[in-house]
């Protein structure tokens, strides 16, 4: 069975709190709103995906034994906590989409007159609820598309070696993973020779989370540093580099992982395809381009220290942007759930079907 980051029932909520890990595996239980904020700023929880499902399942759990005396009531909570939720970390545009989402639901249910109250509440939970089940579907449709478009470019016969970057597997999700879907369904498919993990520092969500995942899940693995990846794909034949994403705008310029931008490049001068694997819920349309996307700026000591243990000389001043912009040409594809798009396509393939869903 795959890591389980998320372990929800009605009124309790635990996560995996993925800063102690790999070392100790431990769930911590999310009680309410301000717990849920301080895990996913803390990054105890983290990935585009999972951030917006702990956030509106934190509003869930805390809203759970509640009476409420009128719909305007609720919705003003729904609304107020939600927006608060989308201010722990600006990057990551899914738990933006999310809190419209069910803004909107409350918005309605509060205008129907035959809808009571206690009837406002439960369609909360269950759209909450709905979150976890349907992010796990997506990631599998998610990873038949992305295995399908990574072997079309291939000899169809021939196990392929891939490389990913951060950590966008069942930790970062509800579960299977969006670019570790890819390549786990690869490896379903007996066509993963290798996977290669780079470190991403400063985090080290690859060598902490998802050498872990692919150590857990017995996939044929090896941990590089990010400074490897020139001569990796100089050296080691790989088919295809398969990333995540934060937000992607409407001309497909994505956010994703510091590192990502320049496993770009590099793949785009090595002819190796360079994909993007993302769920419709971090695709964000309302932007032309990335320019307009926040880069979250988190703290020093990111960089100067692993762990308690100082690794930086005192004093020095640091820059430490978690997320970077991988301009659109650099881009051959987008997977979704829903097929993979080039990123000129995109726009048009997809704002049918965001609407579609809603
Ligand atoms: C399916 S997770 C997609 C992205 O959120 C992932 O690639 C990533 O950049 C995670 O960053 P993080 O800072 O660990 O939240």
């Amino acid at each position: 069975m795959s890591l389980q980051s998320i372990k929800y029932s009605p009124g309790k909520l635990e996560i995996l709190d993925q800063l102690l890990l790999p070392v100790i595996s431990k769930y911590i239980p999310v009680k309410g709103v301000e717990d849920g904020w301080k895990v996913i700023n803390k990054m105890q929880v983290r990935g585009a995906p999972a951030i917006a499902i702990v956030g509106c399942l934190s509003l869930a759990v805390e809203i759970f034994p509640e009476e409420f005396e009128t719909k305007k009531v609720l919705r003003q909570e729904i609304e107020g906590k939600l927006n608060y939720l989308v201010s722990a970390r600006p990057t990551a545009v899914n738990m933006k989409i999310a809190a419209d989402e069910l803004i909107n639901l409350a918005n309605e249910l509060t205008k129907d007159e035959s809808c009571t109250v206690q009837t406002m509440k439960q369609k909360y939970l269950d759209a909450a609820e709905g979150m976890l089940q349907s992010d796990i579907a997506d990631n599998k449709a998610i990873g038949a598309n992305g295995a399908n478009a990574i072997l079309s470019n291939t000899q169809k016969d021939s196990p392929v070696r891939v490389l990913t970057h951060c950590n966008t597997g069942s930790l970062a999700t509800a579960g299977y993973g969006t670019a570790l879907g890819v390549v786990r369904k690869l490896h379903e498919l007996k066509k993963l020779e290798h996977v290669y993990c780079t470190e991403t520092r400063p985090y080290n969500q690859g060598a902490r989370l998802t050498a872990f995942e692919l150590v857990h899940d017995k996939l044929p693995a090896t941990l590089v540093l990010d400074s490897m990846v020139a001569a990796l794909l100089r050296s080691k034949n790989v088919a295809g580099v398969v990333v995540g994403a934060d937000r992607v705008a409407a001309n497909g310029d994505t956010a994703n992982k510091i590192g990502t931008y320049q496993i770009a490049v590099v793949a785009k001068h090595h002819g190796v395809p360079f994909y993007v694997a993302a769920p419709l819920t971090s695709i964000d349309l309302k932007i032309p381009s990335g320019d307009h996307i926040i880069i979250e700026e988190r703290p020093d000591r990111e960089l100067t220290h692993v762990g308690e243990h100082r690794i930086a000389a005192p004093g020095i001043t640091c820059w430490n942007p978690a997320f970077d912009v991988t301009p659109a040409a650099l881009i051959t594809g987008i997977i979704t759930e829903v097929g993979v798009f080039s990123p000129e396509k995109l726009r048009e393939e997809i704002s049918s079907r965001q609407k579609e869903t809603k």
